[in-house]
């Protein structure tokens, strides 16, 4: 791409030095530069990007975005805006020649179930035959190729090159993750959606958001940012049973699809039927009913899969060929997840870590259990403290809690700990500063017929530490561990 045309996008900038004639990339990381980059400056919350100016230098680069200046070598050049993040949207649009446009771009939001949602219509595409991209929390995907990611919506210019891989790849379809982080920091500017799905919202984020208004406005930012032009086939599909879709229908023009619990909604379950393996119903959809049986296990994710079949729906398949394909779609890693069933106690695996995902998953399992539920929540640290005594509360409604602490940060744990454990209504629970500890314990304490759940993680391979430092863990690992010793050690070598 031409400097001199993307300058002429620009009404307001100073130019400094002496920039090159093109550029193939740009990035916010100077340890991604190279001599056909763009480094883009930016302030982060423990480092200034404007610092790393020279790392980026020394990679060879020769083209800065920056809200400042400085002094610079010969043949490198910076470009000063008011709003670098603004600007490296524009920029990487230009650069990556709009990739988007060529699949088609589903958003999905909500306080909770984004990575549930965004899964199941990755996994749905995957088995009708599709080429299809995921982007979130579990991560990047090009069909079966599993990529890691920081963060669950990335920076406007890792996203575009993840799109652009997209592109080049030849996806179908393109499913994201739309974090409220994201709508408020810009990152998805430019991002044309065709379908947009609102899962739900609830209490958390407040550390980011202040208030719920704020957070719910927010969210709708994926709404009203679809644009106006009705030659465009845009669908919007909301939560009926949420009251903030009275809200979000009015941020757009384009045909809004609803799901929900009842016959208000265009598409509804009846007749629910499940299992801790499988969910079955009839699905009430304005082409008529529909018998359904599932892999996934509980209410929520009933909602869930109803926005996966819509989405399918709305590219044009026909309902009864996406319901054939639901008995064939994987498990969504870390949700709900029922791990080795053939020992003496159950074992789940889940992520829930705001108040209302908590009492989503402790209502979906305590119909299941045959004897005690004995629960294991840590408290995030450096992140929404006013969740945690809700949280506590809610915890109580299993008849044993296991507290510790889920990526504490620099936080100090036992803070942690105490400020869930004071919402606990009971005193059946125990504490414990080292995770591990608490879930080897969990195992220890369990007795035949109970069902242990371990909520905060899923299959996550880290705990963050002090200094932010990812230190491996993975809750599925250490209580597989625990209970093979437990339960099959004649037969167990080290998993
Ligand atoms: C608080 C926050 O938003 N942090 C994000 C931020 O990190 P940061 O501010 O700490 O960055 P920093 O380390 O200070 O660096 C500042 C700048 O210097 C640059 N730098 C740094 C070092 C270097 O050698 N060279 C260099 O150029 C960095 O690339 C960056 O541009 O910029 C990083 C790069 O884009 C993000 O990965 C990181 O997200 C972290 C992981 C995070 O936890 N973010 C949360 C708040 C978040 O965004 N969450 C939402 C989902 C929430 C949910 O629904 O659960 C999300 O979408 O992920
Ligand atoms: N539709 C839903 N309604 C309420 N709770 C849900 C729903 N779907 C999933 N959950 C609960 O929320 C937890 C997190 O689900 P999921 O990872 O899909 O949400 P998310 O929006 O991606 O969360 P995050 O942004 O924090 O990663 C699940 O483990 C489950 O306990």
């Amino acid at each position: 791409m031409k400097t001199e045309q993307l300058l002429s996008l620009l009404k307001i900038k100073k130019v400094y030095g002496t920039l090159p004639e093109s550029v193939t990339d740009i990035t916010i990381d100077s340890r991604e530069t190279n001599a056909t980059s763009i480094f883009v400056a930016v302030r982060g919350t423990t480092v200034d990007g404007f610092d790393f100016i020279d790392d980026a230098i020394n990679k060879g680069c020769k083209f800065i975005l920056s809200d400042r200046t400085r002094e610079l070598p010969e043949n490198v050049g910076l470009v000063q805006v008011k709003d670098p993040e603004r600007v490296a949207a524009l920029f990487s649009e230009y650069i990556y020649e709009f990739p988007h446009e060529s699949m088609t771009m589903i958003g999905v939001t909500g306080t909770n179930g984004k990575t549930t949602v965004s899964t199941m219509i990755h996994n749905l595409s995957l088995a009708m035959g599709k080429e299809t991209a995921y982007l979130g929390t579990n991560g990047f995907m090009l069909s079966e190729e599993h990529y890691p990611s920081a963060n669950t919506t990335p920076e406007t210019t890792r996203l575009h090159r993840n799109l652009k891989e997209a592109e080049d790849e030849k996806m179908d379809v393109f499913t994201m993750e739309v974090s409220s982080h994201a709508l408020k920091l810009g990152r998805t500017y430019g991002l044309n959606f065709d379908i947009t799905i609102f899962t739900n919202l609830s209490q958390d984020h407040l550390d980011f958001h202040n208030t719920m208004t704020e957070y719910g406005f927010t969210k709708g930012l994926l709404f009203s940012q679809l644009g106006q032009d009705l030659r465009k086939r845009r669908y919007v599909i909301l939560n009926n049973d949420d009251e903030w879709s009275d809200e979000y229908k009015t941020m757009t023009p384009y045909e809004v699809i609803t799901f929900g619990n009842t016959s208000e909604a265009d598409f509804y379950p009846t007749n629910v039927n499940g299992t801790l393996e499988y969910t079955e119903f009839t699905l009430n959809t304005p082409e008529g009913e529909f018998f359904i049986h599932s892999p996934f296990v509980g209410e929520y994710n009933i909602s869930n899969l109803i926005c996966a079949i819509i989405s399918e729906w709305l590219q044009g398949y026909e309902l009864e060929e996406i319901i054939n394909t639901v008995k064939d779609m994987k498990p969504v890693s870390g949700r709900l997840e029922v791990l080795d069933k053939t020992l003496p106690i159950d074992l789940i695996i889940d992520f829930a870590h705001s108040p209302d995902a908590l009492q989503k998953v402790l209502e979906t399992v305590i119909p299941f259990k045959k004897q005690k539920l004995i629960l294991l929540l840590g408290m995030t640290g450096e992140r929404d403290y006013s969740k945690a005594e809700e949280m506590g509360r809610i915890a109580s409604m299993a008849d044993y809690v296991f507290i510790t602490v889920d990526n504490p940060g620099n936080d100090d744990k036992q803070m942690l700990i105490d400020i869930l454990e004071r919402g606990m209504m009971h005193k059946n629970y125990e504490t414990f500063i080292d995770r591990e500890e608490a879930i080897k314990r969990m195992v220890e304490f369990a007795d035949d017929g109970d069902t242990l759940l371990l909520v905060g993680k899923g299959r996550e391979p880290y705990q963050i530490m002090e200094g932010h430092v990812k230190v491996p863990h993975r809750d599925d690992l250490i209580v597989l561990d625990a209970a093979y010793r437990r339960y099959k050690s004649d037969e167990y070598e080290e998993i």
